[in-house]
């Protein structure tokens, strides 16, 4: 869980024991991911890191527009992925057919000042879109989400999904690694030790104090005061904004989010391939508590989600964090179910006046 050392090359020489059985001893199979939105700031390193993964086989690249360029670009790195490129809605579906992941970055970004929620109604729309092109083209693929505002986009794709009876609570994610990463980050920082050796659960959603870090399960222990908890808790809720407000308006953390999506993608095709105990916190649907979407860790497999593994244990004052979070977190989720039955509403509506 959560060793953020790339090493394509342990990975290509292990023992696939699913594989073998299958009679494909010591290889590897080949998936096509697609990126939604992969000329954005967060698109195109994520599209650089996922064609240097060998599991993958064919990487289809989707914007609106300038992917034709970003497209050859990639094409001539020298690993095995092919590189298709796919412009505007029109070629949305062909970008996504047959595909078995499919992660979505098409959005926009914050501007300092603005809050995620912000963001609902120019993303929330995107989201509609994409959610409807997979549950036509690749209705088994799993899907994860970047785009913000994520504690309402992944309830919008379901409600999505629902409606086009195309919904398994196991294939859909909305992607949270970036605040693990960012814990792992700062707490090494302050221990003055290496990340890859930290590992902390981050519970929740994905913004402010729905970012909940469980710094009494942090392992290595975490050696601190009460108030070094709570700076550093502070600092992972608002880590987005700390980026936001040094891009000055040029947009919101791209690289560092790469980096974690590019992780993630890698875990459920590892998943897919029948490696096992492959865990990853997302923020998924879940009946873990009384919200309805919520990040715990789970268990990844050859069908997306194998196992919730539920709430770490929680200290007093954690119990207490949860508590106020989940009012806040409901406030996001039921803003996206209501977002996504108005619009879908809407499409009723006008099918049926046709
Ligand atoms: N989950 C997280 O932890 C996390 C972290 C960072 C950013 N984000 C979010 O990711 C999103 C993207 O950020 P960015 O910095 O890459 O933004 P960006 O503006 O640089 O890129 C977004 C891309 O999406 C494309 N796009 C817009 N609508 C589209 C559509 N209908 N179909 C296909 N492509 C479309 C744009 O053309 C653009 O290339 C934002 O919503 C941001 O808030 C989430
Ligand atoms: O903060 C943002 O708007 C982008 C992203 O959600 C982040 O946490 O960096």
């Amino acid at each position: 869980m959560l060793s953020f050392a790339f090493n394509w090359t342990k990975l290509l020489q292990r023992r696939q024991p699913n594989l073998a059985l299958l009679g494909f001893q010591n290889s590897v199979r080949n998936y096509k991911v697609t990126v939604v939105g992969a000329s954005g700031g967060i698109g195109q390193p994520l599209s650089l890191l996922i064609k240097q993964n060998p599991l993958v086989r064919e990487l289809a690249l989707h914007d609106l527009a300038n992917v034709a360029g970003v497209g050859a670009d990639l094409s001539h790195v020298s690993t095995k992925a092919t590189v298709e490129s796919y412009a505007g809605d029109t070629e949305l579906m062909d970008a996504l057919r047959n595909a078995e992941v499919v992660v979505v970055s098409a959005g926009l970004p914050r501007k300092p000042g603005m809050t995620r929620d912000q963001l609902l109604g120019a993303n929330g729309s995107i989201a509609i879109k994409v959610a409807t092109a997979v549950s036509a083209a690749c209705p088994d693929a799993l899907l994860a989400f970047i785009t913000n505002p994520l504690n309402s986009i992944v309830p919008i794709a379901s409600e999505v999904l629902k409606a086009k009876k195309a919904f398994d609570p196991n294939r859909l994610f909305g992607i949270t690694t970036l605040d693990l990463v960012r814990a792992k980050t700062f707490i090494a920082d302050f221990m003055n030790i290496n990340p890859q050796d930290v590992n902390i659960p981050v519970i929740g959603g994905h913004a402010g104090t729905t970012i909940l870090p469980i710094f009494s399960q942090c392992k290595p222990d975490f050696q601190g005061r009460d108030e070094d908890v709570k700076s550093l808790t502070h600092r992972i809720q608002e880590a987005g904004t700390e980026v936001v407000k040094a891009k000055a308006g040029k947009g919101s953390a791209t690289l560092s989010m790469a980096f974690s999506a590019a992780y993630f993608v890698n875990s459920l095709l590892r998943g897919l391939n029948g490696d096992e105990n492959i865990i990853e916190y997302a923020y998924v649907a879940s009946n873990v508590t009384d919200v309805p979407f919520f990040s715990t860790a789970l268990l990844l497999g050859p069908s997306g989600i194998t196992k919730n593994l539920g709430l770490p244990c929680l200290r007093e004052d954690e119990e207490e964090a949860l508590e106020k979070m989940k009012p806040v977190l409901m406030q996001s989720i039921e803003a996206g179910i209501d977002f996504a039955t108005s619009i879908l509403c809407e499409e009723m509506k006008k099918a049926v006046a046709k």
